[in-house]
């Protein structure tokens, strides 16, 4: 597989972290200023900071890019990227559409966009079970349409609905075992 940077991007409760785990390469962890959720881990899921902390690594030109995404902040560091670039293998990340479309625009064909999609009902079903409060939730889910027409930017689109599950991971392990490459591989 010639991909550098498979990049998943959909709406809130759609499963990109479920898929990014089934598809088991390196990940790349990003910076939020959001404040961790119940379970997850400083450095492992994000790398959580304050907005100063991170305002100023935008400054110090360290960030690829930032994005503010329902009032929080989410940037890759140009170092976890440069580290990426440094394996041998392909590394996946998480992104809303703003940063995938910089990182296609900067890796072009290096770079694989994988869309993630569910209903609507069943994303807040999930996020239900995730915990999430119920004005979290109305948040989440007010970006919902624009999430959705924005995966026409994306390379391939997995609509991950809860019948699909299997389907997903299958789909998951193709592209993990190098079977779906790029076009001068064909
Ligand atoms: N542009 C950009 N978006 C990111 C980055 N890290 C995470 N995101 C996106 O920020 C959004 C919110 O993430 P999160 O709060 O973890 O919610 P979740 O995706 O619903 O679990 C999601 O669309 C993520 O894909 C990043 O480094 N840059
Ligand atoms: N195909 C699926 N069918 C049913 N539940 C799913 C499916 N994919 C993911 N989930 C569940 O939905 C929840 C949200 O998934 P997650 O990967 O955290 O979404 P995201 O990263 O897009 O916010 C998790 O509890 C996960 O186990």
């Amino acid at each position: 597989m010639s991909f550098k940077l498979i990049v998943f991007q959909g709406p809130s409760g759609s499963g990109k972290s479920t898929l990014q785990a089934i598809l088991g390469l390196p990940r790349i962890v990003t910076w939020t200023s959001r404040a961790p959720r119940p379970g997850e881990v400083d450095g492992q899921d994000y790398h959580f900071a304050g907005r100063e902390q991170l305002e100023m690594m935008y400054e110090q030109q360290k960030m690829l890019e930032m994005a503010e995404y329902q009032g929080n902040y989410y940037g890759t560091s140009i170092a976890a990227i440069q580290s990426a670039a440094d394996r041998s293998e392909p590394s996946a990340i998480v992104m809303e559409a703003g940063g995938a479309q910089q990182i296609k625009a900067l890796l072009q064909d290096k770079a694989l966009i994988i869309g993630v999609t569910a209903s609507m009902e069943q994303c807040r079903q999930r996020l239900i079970n995730r915990g999430t409060s119920a004005a979290e939730l109305e948040r989440r889910l007010r970006t919902y349409e624009e999430e959705i027409r924005s995966l026409m930017l994306c390379d391939i689109v997995i609509h991950n609905s809860d019948g699909n599950r299997m389907k997903s991971a299958a789909i998951m392990k193709l592209i993990g075992q190098g079977m779906v490459g790029t076009a001068n591989e064909l």
